[in-house]
C-alpha cells in the first residue's frame, strides 16, 4: 500500500508516574515526505517517537508504523524501520566503520557502506572506536547505521545536533534523497531552519498535544510578514503601534493584527503588513522622534517566529 501513511498516531497518551508526557496526540506522517515534530523541551516529542519505535508502550491510543503495531509486530518492522536515537545508542567499544559494516550485514539488501561512509565523511575516523568519537562524528555514524538497511520509514531525533555546518548539509542532502526514494521521515528537531528547509509537514507539540499542524508553507503563511528595525532602546512601541494603526485606517488597509515589540534592547519588530506604506510610516515616525534608524529588514515570518508565537517565549 504505497499511498498509506508511513506512521499514524491516534489519541496517544503516556505518563511517567504523575508526569503526563503525551496527552492525546494525533499525528500522521506520509511516505516520501519529511514530517517534522517541533516543540519546547519536555513537550513530549521523544516519548511520542519512542512509542513509534516500539521502545515504549502507549498507556492509551494507537500507533501504527507501515500499518503495523511497533511492539506486537516488532520483528516484522525491524528491517523496514530506521531509528537514529538522540544519544546515538551505539555500542562504544567497536571501531566506527566496522560497526557500520556489522549493521549492514544484518540486512538483505544494504546500501554500499563505502559510498555511505564517503557521503557522511566517516572515513576520517573509520578506525576510531565509537567511545572516542566526537558528538558530531557519533551522530553521523548513527545516521549511517539508521539508513544502511534501506528502511521504508526513518525516525531521526535531532539528527544534526552538535554538527558542524558541513556535516549538517551532508545530512540534509541525504534526507532529501531518502525522501525522493519514497522513504517516510519523521524528524524531531530544535533547529527551526532545519525544519523550514527540510520538512514538508510540521507538527508543533506542546504539553503533550499538537497545538498546530500544517504544511510548512501553510504555517509560514499563517501570520503576516514583519518589519524589523534597530534604533535606540526604549522607544514608545505603543505610540508607534497607534500611529501605524491610524495610517492603516486612513488608507483603509487591514493591518492584520499589527503589533510592535522591542524583542531585545534596541531591536524592534512590527508584525502585520510589511508593505511600502508601513515601512514609510515606521521611518517617518522614527524621524519625528528624532532618532536614528540603524537597520531595517522586511521579511516573511520564519518558522521560528511562528513557533515562538505558538509556544510563547518563556523558558521551559
Ligand atoms: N523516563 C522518564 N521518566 C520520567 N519522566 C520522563 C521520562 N522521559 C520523559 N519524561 C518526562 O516527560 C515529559 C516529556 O518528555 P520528552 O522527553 O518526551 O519531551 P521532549 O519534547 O522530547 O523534550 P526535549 O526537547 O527536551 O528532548 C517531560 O516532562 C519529561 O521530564
Amino acid at each position: 500500500m504505497p499511498d498509506s501513511p508511513a506512521v499514524v498516531v491516534s489519541g496517544l497518551r503516556k505518563s511517567y508516574g504523575s508526569t503526563t508526557a503525551v496527552d492525546g496526540l494525533d499525528l500522521s506522517a506520509a511516505r516520501g515526505a519529511v514530517t517534522a515534530v517541533l516543540g519546547p523541551n519536555g513537550a513530549g516529542k521523544t516519548t511520542t517517537v519512542e512509542c513509534c519505535e516500539g521502545l515504549r508502550r502507549p498507556d492509551e491510543g494507537t500507533v501504527r508504523v507501515l500499518g503495523l503495531d511497533p511492539q506486537d509486530d516488532a520483528r516484522t518492522l525491524r528491517p523496514r524501520v530506521g531509528v537514529m536515537l538522540q544519544d546515538g545508542g551505539l555500542p562504544t567499544g567497536v571501531r566506527a566503520l566496522e560497526m557500520l559494516e556489522h549493521v549492514a550485514s544484518m540486512y538483505a539488501d544494504p546500501l554500499d557502506t563505502d559510498a555511505l561512509a564517503e557521503r557522511l565523511g566517516l572515513h576520517g575516523f573509520a578506525r576510531t572506536t565509537v567511545r572516542r568519537l566526537s558528538g558530531g562524528q557519533r551522530q553521523r555514524l548513527a545516521l549511517a547505521a539508521s539508513v544502511v538497511g534501506r528502511p521504508e520509514v526513518v525516525f531521526l531525533d535531532e539528527p544534526s545536533a552538535g554538527m558542524d555546518p558541513q556535516s549538517r548539509h551532508a545530512v540534509w542532502e541525504l534526507v532529501r534523497e531518502l525522501r525522493a526514494d519514497g522513504v517516510g521521515i519523521v524528524l524531531t528537531t530544535h533547529l527551526m531552519d532545519e525544519a523550514e528547509d527540510l520538512a514538508d509537514h510540521v507538527y508543533v507539540v506542546d504539553r503533550g498535544t499538537v497545538i498546530a499542524e500544517g504544511s510548512t508553507a501553510e504555517l509560514l503563511a499563517s501570520g503576516a510578514a514583519a518589519v524589523r528595525f534597530r534604533a535606540p532602546r526604549g522607544l514608545d512601541v505603543a505610540e508607534l503601534a497607534r500611529t501605524l494603526a491610524e495610517g492603516d485606517r486612513a488608507r483603509r488597509a487591514d493591518p492584520g493584527g499589527r503589533t510592535v515589540t522591542e524583542d531585545a534592547p534596541g531591536a524592534y519588530t512590527v508584525q502585520g503588513d510589511a508593505d511600502a506604506a508601513t515601512i514609510a510610516a515606521v521611518t517617518r515616525w522614527l524621524a519625528d522622534q528624532d532618532v536614528l534608524l540603524t537597520g531595517l529588514t522586511v521579511g516573511r515570518r520564519t518558522l521560528e517566529d511562528v513557533f515562538l508565537d505558538l509556544t510563547g517565549r518563556n523558558l521551559r
